[in-house]
């Protein structure tokens, strides 16, 4: 007989603009140990998925929906990934979850993903939508308040994280405060550096007990899709070990270069002379520190680097990557 677990099981969405830091605050609530029965679903803009591998973390309630943005095309699967992973717990075959966490895209409307949730004939028999909780990066919240997808993302948000406060200026955040406070004016604001942040209290319901999906009744549009039109995204793959330095300036370059309309690049890199992957994240402009992952995702080593870009050809970064690669 399957363990129990209860009767309307809750569902947060982590949203947040591309490249604010879900994952990175997903991986610390999953090393939480209240939080060792969540079942994850993780969705990604672009043809590859790579926050899976990101969070090291690969078991049968972890669940990648790929191909297209949760708002737009993948409302179906969401809904039948979580219908597949309820009738797998109930039967026993999966660990019996207690909480789900849904991962959006950075580029995802929230609303529509909360109405599947609550329009869904079987799902809301078994489930309820608690908080949801947005990321806001303090760097680069200035540049992406204009973007239609960070208002809908923070206004429909019950719990706000502010991330990257330890890099930013003290003006930068006092503009990413306000530009929070401005779409969501009464959501508490936590710091992700802060020592104050508890994980349990972004999940906890509020004392009334409703949350951001009561306030969601806005029709679906028939195509689902919000984004601009220009915004893609593409990979660079590449079969021979990467040099080092040559990436690093290449990257560094590139971003300075073009910020504003790179929003976001995340790979996993095969570096010459080193055994374990290298993880790498870009932001517009800003270049985060590389972090070395504990192993392989699977047999094969072959670096992937995944941009999300608004405005410029992909086949100008791939020239530019291959002309520099081929000088390390
Ligand atoms: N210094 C600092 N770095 C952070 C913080 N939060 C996230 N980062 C870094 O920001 C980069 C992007 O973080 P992710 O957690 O991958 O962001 P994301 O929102 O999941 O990205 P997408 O899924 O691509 O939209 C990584 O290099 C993180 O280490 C923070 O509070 N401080």
């Amino acid at each position: 007989m399957a363990d129990a677990y209860p009767a309307f099981t809750p569902v947060n969405l982590l949203t947040g603009f591309l490249g604010s830091g879900k994952t990175t605050l997903l991986r610390r609530m999953l090393g939480d140990p209240a939080m060792v029965n969540t079942a994850v679903l993780i969705n990604e803009f672009g043809e590859i998925g790579l926050d899976h591998h990101l969070l090291e973390r690969i078991d049968e309630t972890m669940v990648l929906l790929q191909s297209g943005c949760l708002c737009c095309t993948v409302r179906g699967e969401l809904a039948e990934a979580m219908r597949d992973l309820h009738a797998k717990r109930e039967k026993g075959l999966v660990p019996a979850f207690d909480r789900v966490v849904i991962e959006s895209t950075g580029l995802a409307d929230p609303f529509p993903v909360l109405s599947t949730l609550k329009a869904d004939p079987v799902l809301r028999h078994h489930f309820k939508a608690s908080n949801t909780i947005a990321t806001v990066d303090a760097v680069n919240a200035t540049t992406q308040q204009g973007r239609v997808e960070f208002s809908r993302q923070v206004s429909v948000a019950d719990r706000i994280v502010l991330t990257k406060t330890d890099l930013a200026t003290a003006s930068d955040a006092d503009n990413a405060f306000a530009a929070i406070r401005a779409l969501n004016p009464d959501a508490p604001i936590w710091l992700a550096a802060g020592a104050d942040l508890e994980l349990q209290m972004l999940l906890a319901d509020s004392e009334t007990g409703e949350t951001s999906l009561f306030r969601c009744d806005e029709p679906v549009p028939a195509d689902g899709s919000t984004h601009a039109g220009e915004i893609r995204s593409f990979v660079i793959e590449a079969e021979t070990a990467v040099d080092w330095t040559a990436f690093g300036i290449w990257l560094t370059m590139l971003l300075n270069r073009h910020g504003d309309r790179i929003l976001r690049v995340k790979g996993i890199l095969d570096v010459a002379g080193e055994p374990r992957p290298v993880a790498i994240h870009g932001v517009q402009y800003l270049v985060h520190p590389p972090t070395h992952m504990r192993a392989w995702p699977s047999e094969e080593r072959r670096s992937a680097i995944v941009f999300i870009v608004d405005g410029i050809e992909p086949a100008l970064i791939v020239r530019s990557f291959r002309a520099f690669n081929a000088l390390g």
